[in-house]
């Protein structure tokens, strides 16, 4: 499966310990993630990541062009709900394109555990 990660700063933390602790899942697919959050766990992990830019930078964006084309599987996304975030329009847009493309969207970890645990791709 192509896989997109996401964490907005407050959750990178739980991002990477999320990604570390799945390593051996993650190993086994595609992976996608904005700039920051992926460099981030390559650093702390052997996985390669194809990074795009930065969230506020556009990466939202450019995950949500490949939603639009139907290029991923899965997107795992640590949004932070109590930090005003300047690029809140091009989340929104992501978060969107998923429903409108039936992408499957995890936003916290224990929908994120759920997920990985349980979805085969068709
Ligand atoms: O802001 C983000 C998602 O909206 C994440 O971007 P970074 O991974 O570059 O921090």
């Amino acid at each position: 499966m192509n896989i997109a990660l996401i964490a907005h700063d407050k959750k990178k933390e739980k991002m990477i310990d999320f990604v570390v602790k799945n390593e051996s899942y993650f190993k086994k697919h595609t992976l996608f993630a904005t700039g920051t959050t992926g460099t981030k766990i390559m650093e702390n992990t052997n996985l390669t990541i194809s990074l795009k830019k930065s969230g506020p930078l556009g990466g939202d964006q450019e995950l949500g062009a490949m939603v639009a084309n139907q290029q991923l599987d899965l997107i795992i996304f640590f949004r932070d709900p109590l930090t005003a975030q300047p690029h809140e329009p091009d989340v929104s847009a992501l978060l969107r394109l998923c429903d409108v493309y039936n992408t499957p969207l995890a936003t916290n970890e224990r929908t994120a555990e759920l997920f990985i645990h349980h979805i085969k791709k068709d």
